[in-house]
């Protein structure tokens, strides 16, 4: 599309507002290409210099990450980079508003454009007609491709409040909240920096250091609230926050995709995004296990579990077991592990770190039965060994590899990996570990297939990372992971050499002076070969922090937060010591069987009473007319709980269309295909009927259908679309004892459109929907 640059000589219609605020962005624009001219060449030079010494390398790398991000942030500006003005009553003060600060580089740096997260930006967001905070004047500005499209003044000055849209070629006047709601979705979710409303910038850029809860129904801008404050606390604390770094918690790796946009386009890139199943270092959790099972894993019941799990491993031998030692027998028997273990169960280490003294004390009590036998008098009986010679054969017994390993037996070195796939594999560990508790939850701890999959469930992970806790498996371990590694390239560049030079002798002529020929072994050894073939590690804060499982994170926030169990939250607060946090929620949306209803319940353990709640009321999405339906469903989770009001209403009501059971799949498909929505669209059903539908839509996608999305309500948490089509409402509700919340979830999805598909009775909440 042509862009028709405004020009008051070219076009007497235009408004000289935007002709003026043309201006300024072209001088804007003008910075930022400078800007990022001087940051490409200096990249360039950083990389042409040479760097001889360690010190050299490590500086050259971090000027070359500073440009690389420093090119990314002007990138991510580019688009809407000046949004905002605020025109002062004092003064005549103006100040301008955009995604990143820009200073002029004139004499007198004057400021082209204040950071949005500047203290000097914060009227934009929180001057009201009653309480104006100096602004006589706000004004939104509309730019796309470099042009300023339309503005909206708002005059605050007490007793003319009014507002006042102009736009230009195309655009629709109207605020910029209203076209933010309007437009269609993309699958990805932008940022709301042109349009953060009071209640939400009050979130934003709260001081408080403890925990922050943000309560509030669907559609009321948490998930966009915590990444804006996630992107206003690096700005504001970036020295702290850009060494420790800050981690997201989301839902799922969909919902993580879909708001992985929002902080690099705020020019953050410096922060980890996971969900609880891929927050254990080296593993992605692979699937999810029953509700049964995950109410289970996430009960604090488990925790004993897991504790007689890892005694289970702190075994007595049933039978002695025969080791030789300098010609004699020696027998490691009950007595002897049994008084072992009692040393390093009361050295009060976790059992990994706990080896050593169990270790020491079975071979002192080795030695003991060994000195006694060769080193007793044939007269008296008396011991004719000094301590010294009981030192000196504890510490042989100690070098005999298989006598260690058979000590070892009964207090191996653990992984948390092992531990849970030998006690969910075996019915007897589960049993063991479980007393008093039903035949029924027993069972359905069960899973008999664990080792064969060789993959974990996100429920599994919390419960790993407790024993790597209680196990005391480090990053010591993960060192030793890395030491053996290295010994590995080692041993393999050594054979790489070995072989290079080996067989050079036969390629070489042999009239020629072997001296001279450089042999593999004169430019290059082992050591640096294998050097050469590691990768070299320059990570950010964000991935070193990923790949540390001890790592403490500066500022943790946790979307979707009503869903965890307690036991991930016992494992995000390892992460977190200082608890300065910020958790988004909806408790009315809760559908995991072992998640909460009560924030209370599950911060008071933590920090006691010291944690804030902010509730947020609008809903920024789901028209009205869906609302109305969705509130009647609210009324069916919990009397006490209340909708948030939906700021717009469309004008499209939501229908039902009833059919066969067999046909609620090809129905549903049929009308996402030929109703000619603009926009997104997605058919939410029931667990039971999500395979039948992701063929139903693969194959009506592959036959020349627009793209149509598919989702049970898990996968749908936190996600939005302009049109909604769910499928059995009454089996939603069934399938689940938070069934009602997983309706009101599927419901609030959408934008615009809500059409349901159905062969059973509506329930409730929903009839009397049109057909
Ligand atoms: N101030 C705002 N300006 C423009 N758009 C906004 C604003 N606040 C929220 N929105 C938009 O409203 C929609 C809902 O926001 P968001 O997904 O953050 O809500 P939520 O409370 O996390 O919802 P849910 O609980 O259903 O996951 C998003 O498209 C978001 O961009």
């Amino acid at each position: 599309m042509t862009q028709t640059r405004p020009s008051s000589d070219e076009n007497t219609d235009i408004d000289p507002r935007i002709t003026d605020e043309q201006t300024h962005l072209d001088a804007v624009y003008a910075r930022l290409d400078r800007m990022r001219a001087t940051a490409k060449r200096r990249l360039g030079d950083t990389l042409r210099e040479s760097a001889d010494t360690p010190q050299a390398l490590s500086e050259r790398e971090s000027y070359e990450r500073l440009y690389v991000e420093d090119l990314a942030k002007f990138d991510a500006a580019e688009h809407n980079l000046y949004f905002g003005r605020l025109d002062l009553e004092d003064d005549e003060e103006v100040r301008r508003i955009g995604r990143i600060g820009i200073l002029d580089d004139d004499a007198a740096d004057s400021t082209l454009l204040l950071d949005w997260r500047a203290p000097l930006s914060r009227p934009f967001y929180l001057a009201t007609p009653a309480a104006p905070d100096g602004v006589a004047r706000r004004r939104h500005i509309r730019t796309r491709n470099r042009i300023v499209r339309g503005l909206s003044d708002e005059v605050l000055t007490a007793g003319e409040a009014q507002i006042d849209d102009v736009g230009h070629g195309d655009v629709v006047n109207e605020s910029a909240l209203v076209a933010a709601l309007n437009a269609a979705r993309t699958g990805e979710m932008t940022d709301i920096v042109e349009t953060i409303q009071r209640e939400q910038d009050l979130i934003i850029r709260s001081t408080h250091r403890g925990i922050t809860v943000v309560q509030g129904g669907p559609g009321t801008g948490k998930t966009a609230v915590a990444l804006h404050r996630a992107a206003y606390l690096l700005y504001t604390h970036r020295e702290i926050l850009s060494r420790s770094g800050v981690l997201i918690i989301g839902p799922n790796t969909e919902f993580l995709r879909y708001i992985g946009q929002v902080l690099p386009s705020l020019g953050e890139t410096g922060v980890v995004l996971s969900t609880v199943g891929n927050l254990f270092p080296g593993i992605a959790a692979q699937h999810t296990d029953s509700r049964d099972a995950r109410a289970l894993k996430g009960d604090l019941r488990i925790l004993d579990v897991l504790k007689r799990a890892v005694r289970a491993r702190q075994a007595l031998p049933k039978q002695p077991v025969e080791v030789h030692f300098d010609g004699y027998p020696l027998k490691i028997d009950s007595e002897l592990v049994k008084s072992a273990r009692a040393k390093a169960r009361s050295s009060r280490r976790a059992h990994n770190q706990a080896q050593s003294v169990f270790l020491r004390a079975a071979l002192d009590g080795l030695a003991a039965a060994h000195a006694r036998t060769i080193g007793s008098s044939v007269i008296d009986g008396t011991q004719m060994l000094t301590s010294a010679d009981l030192a000196d054969i504890r510490d042989d017994l100690g070098r005999d590899d298989d006598i260690r390993a058979a000590v070892l037996e009964f207090w191996p070195y653990l992984t948390p990996q092992r531990v849970l796939t030998d006690l969910f594999t075996s019915l007897a560990e589960i049993r063991r570990a479980t007393p008093g508790w039903s035949d029924a939850d027993r069972a359905a701890l069960h899973d008999p297939a664990m080792q064969a999959r060789n993959a974990f469930s996100d429920s599994d992970v919390p419960l790993i990372d407790e024993l790597a806790e209680l196990i005391g498996y480090q990053t010591e371990d993960a060192s030793e992971a890395d030491k053996a590694r290295w010994r590995q390239k080692l041993a393999e560049a050594q054979e790489a050499l070995d072989i290079l030079t080996g067989s050079a002798p036969a390629d070489i002529e042999d009239d020629l002076d072997r001296a001279e020929i450089l042999m593999a072994y004169d430019l290059i050894d082992a050591e640096e070969l294998a050097a050469r073939q590691v990768e070299t590690k320059r990570m950010t804060t964000a991935e070193r922090a990923f790949e540390d499982r001890t790592w403490t994170f500066g500022h943790v926030i946790v979307d979707e937060a009503q869903e965890l169990s307690a036991m991930a939250w016992r494992m995000i607060m390892r992460r977190i010591p200082n608890r300065w946090m910020t958790i988004i929620g909806d408790t009315a949306q809760t559908s995991d069987v072992a998640g909460t209803t009560s924030w209370k319940a599950v911060f008071e353990p933590y920090v006691a009473n010291r944690w804030q709640l902010h509730e947020l009321t609008v809903n920024y999405r789901t028209p009205a007319e869906i609302m109305a339906y969705a509130t009647n469903v609210l009324a069916d989770i919990s009397t006490s709980l209340r909708a948030p009001t939906s700021l717009r209403s469309n004008g499209i009501e939501p229908v039902a269309r009833r059919v066969d059971a067999t046909d609620l799949i090809p129905a549903a498909v049929q009308i996402a295909r030929d109703a000619d929505w603009p926009g997104l669209t997605a058919i939410i059903v029931p667990d039971a009927l999500l395979p039948d539908a992701v063929s139903a839509v693969d194959a009506a996608i592959s036959g020349g259908a627009a793209e149509i999305k598919v989702h049970n309500v898990v996968e749908c948490k936190g996600l939005e679309f302009d049109n909604i089509i769910v499928v059995e409402p009454t089996e939603l509700i069934d399938e689940s004892p938070r069934g009602n919340s997983d309706l009101y979830v599927a419901l609030t999805r959408a934008t615009q459109r809500l059409v349901v598909v159905h062969a059973a009775e509506l329930p409730r909440a929903l009839a009397g929907m049109p057909y």
